[in-house]
């Protein structure tokens, strides 16, 4: 029988440096993720790539796929629908690989009612002021929407107590390298549980 493969939930506050290093830990070797690419209703931002860094639909693309079951789990975040589409991840978890999920804290917080099994990690930046000149510096919301992510980051950073693991961003490599330690002592953890090692 196959193994089934290890979800993994990075989650933290928008512009906290979730998609700078989930593509660093991909880079690394001997990282085999499947990563989920997320459905969205906000229109893409220069260079991104319908399929590639999201799944671009409409408001009723979207609620279709929410009333015939196609989501495991959405969110409204800041006017705009985000949600993981539930095939692609049932269908990578069986076949054994790793899927890497990197969605908001409302949507990581649903995932783990449904899969409390998988790894739930947190990420945090080191301060507010911090998290307010990350999303400044990625220049790409306007200034009112940076203000509704900085608001929202407030509520979401009171709910890292309900993860498995909090890990702090301040510096790129090192945020990886915690994190790759994390999932190296979880698949090791799963093994034993599943009696791998018995004979
Ligand atoms: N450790 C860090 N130190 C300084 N800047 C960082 C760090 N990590 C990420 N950044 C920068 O912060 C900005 C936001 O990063 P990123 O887009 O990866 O955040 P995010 O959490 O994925 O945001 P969103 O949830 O909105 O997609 C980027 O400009 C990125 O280069
Ligand atoms: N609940 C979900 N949240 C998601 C998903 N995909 C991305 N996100 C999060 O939304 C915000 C805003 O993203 P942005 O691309 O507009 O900056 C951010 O926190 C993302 O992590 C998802 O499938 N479900």
């Amino acid at each position: 029988m196959v193994q089934r493969g290890l979800l993994i939930v990075l989650s933290g506050p928008s512009g906290v440096g979730k998609g700078t290093v989930r593509k660093a830990i991909f880079k690394e070797d001997g990282v085999d993720f499947r990563y989920s690419i997320s459905a969205t209703t906000r229109k893409p931002r220069p260079g991104e790539v319908n399929g590639q860094d999201y799944f671009f639909v409409t408001r009723e693309e979207f609620e279709d796929k929410i009333q015939n079951g196609d989501m495991l789990e959405y969110a409204e975040y800041v006017n705009n629908y985000y949600g993981t589409p539930r095939s692609f991840i049932e269908e990578t978890l069986a076949s054994g690989h790793d899927v890497f999920l990197e969605i908001d804290v409302q949507g990581a917080l649903q995932v783990k009612t449904k899969m409390p099994e998988g790894v739930y990690i947190f990420l945090t930046p080191p301060d507010l002021k911090n998290l307010r000149s990350r999303l400044v510096g990625r220049g790409t919301d306007s200034a009112e929407v940076i203000e509704k992510r900085v608001a929202a980051a407030k509520d979401e950073l009171k709910m890292m107590i309900n993860y498995n693991y909090a890990v702090e961003n301040d510096v790129v490599s090192k945020a990886v390298d915690r994190i790759k330690a994390i999932i190296t002592a979880e698949r090791l953890r799963v093994t034993r549980v599943l009696g791998e090692l018995d004979n």
